[in-house]
């Protein structure tokens, strides 16, 4: 089977593998579609994210969805045909946090294209039936790729408590600002600040319903959202650029009271952050790590019609093509590229 492999910064190399069979817990799926992530272009880049280091060939592709071609013996909730969405983290399922049912917390787990475990922008994933997810038909399998960017976004709502009426503030406006976006409203917010430093970024969020669009680079966020809040503030801040000012700025837009929650991995690791006042304004400041039991609810909010994810992808590309679809991937404006197979 074809698979394209990350051999070392900028390399990738079109390789004939042998196709896998489905353990028997497991459903065997042709791929489809894979959304390429800033996280496979950094490793693309720079060969490491953090701590995670390529040392060894790597596949990269982490949202992906494909069609099943053979089912594990015991597998009986999958049969051949049904088209998955494919949740790329696998947890040990014994840990302390995964039964305190965190299994996204889990420190054994595999997940897609994070060194050492490979993805997959290749022709055909084994992959346990349990975190395969069933698309009903109007559900595609672009959109089901996209699961995966939707589920951070509705991890993050689910950890600010995004409700109903809430005024959310989104700083950064890339995918991943923008499936938080979607999250919000489907979780019931009223009004959705978007900041970013790219007018076209903002543009494209203005056009997805956006309510208020900040150029943070040449505006001032602080009495921006003083005006549009009355003086009173964000209820919910999602940070979802991971850079510095940024993350920074959190404290002052957020209402008193209000829930602060960290998305946007910082380059930096440490974010001066002023103390007194998280505890003057009795501000809740979270993190949200991916995301844990949000596919069933990401599949069912594409078949109502309550999210739009498809829209923001820019191109698809082949397989074979994977070198360009990164170099455009890599482009500061391009919001979404997907390799279709
Ligand atoms: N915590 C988690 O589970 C996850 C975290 N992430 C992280 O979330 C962040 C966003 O991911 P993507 O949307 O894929 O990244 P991206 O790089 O495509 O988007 C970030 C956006 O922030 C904008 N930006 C840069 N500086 C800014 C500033 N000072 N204020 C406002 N916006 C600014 C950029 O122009 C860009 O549009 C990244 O840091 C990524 O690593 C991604 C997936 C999961
Ligand atoms: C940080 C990322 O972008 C990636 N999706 C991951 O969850 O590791």
């Amino acid at each position: 089977m074809k698979t394209a492999v990350l051999l070392e910064p900028e390399t990738f190399e079109l390789q004939d593998r042998p196709r896998p069979s489905a353990g028997p817990n497991d459903v065997l799926v042709a791929v489809r579609d894979v959304g390429i992530c800033g996280s496979d272009v950094h490793y693309y880049e720079h060969g490491r994210i953090g701590d995670y280091v390529v040392e060894n060939p790597l596949v990269l592709g982490h949202e992906s969805a494909g069609e099943v071609v053979e089912v594990g013996e015991n597998v009986t909730s999958l049969g051949v045909g049904d088209r998955v969405a494919l949740e790329p983290g696998v947890p040990c399922r014994r840990c302390s946090h995964c039964k305190h049912g965190n299994y996204h917390l889990c420190e054994e787990v595999e997940f897609m294209a994070t060194p050492p475990h490979d993805g997959a922008f290749t022709e055909y994933v084994s992959w346990p039936a349990d975190f395969a997810y069933k698309l009903p038909d109007t559900v595609s399998t672009t959109e089901g790729a996209l699961c995966e960017p939707l589920s951070v976004g509705i991890h993050a709502c689910r950890r600010g408590d995004v409700g109903t009426g809430d005024t959310v503030l989104v700083t950064g406006a890339g995918p991943i600002g923008l499936m938080i976006m979607e999250a919000a409203r489907a979780a019931g917010a009223g009004d959705i600040i978007v900041t970013d430093v790219v007018d076209e970024k903002l543009s494209f969020a203005r056009e997805r319903g956006a309510d208020l669009a900040v150029n943070v680079a040449d505006g001032d966020l602080e009495s921006a959202v003083e005006d549009f809040t009355d003086g009173v503030g964000a209820d919910v801040v999602v940070e979802a650029s991971g850079a510095t000012p940024s993350i920074e700025s959190t404290l002052d837009v957020v209402r008193r009271g209000g829930t602060v929650v960290l998305v946007g991995l910082a380059s930096e690791a440490t974010v001066p952050f002023d103390v007194l006042d998280i505890i003057d304004n009795e501000l809740d400041v979270r993190g949200s790590f991916r995301y844990k039991n949000t596919y069933p609810v990401a599949i069912d909010l594409l078949a109502d019609g309550v999210v739009d994810v498809a829209g923001i992808v820019e191109f698809e590309s082949s397989l074979e093509d994977i070198d360009d679809a990164f170099q455009r991937a890599r482009e500061p404006n391009v919001i979404k590229g997907m390799v279709t197979f």
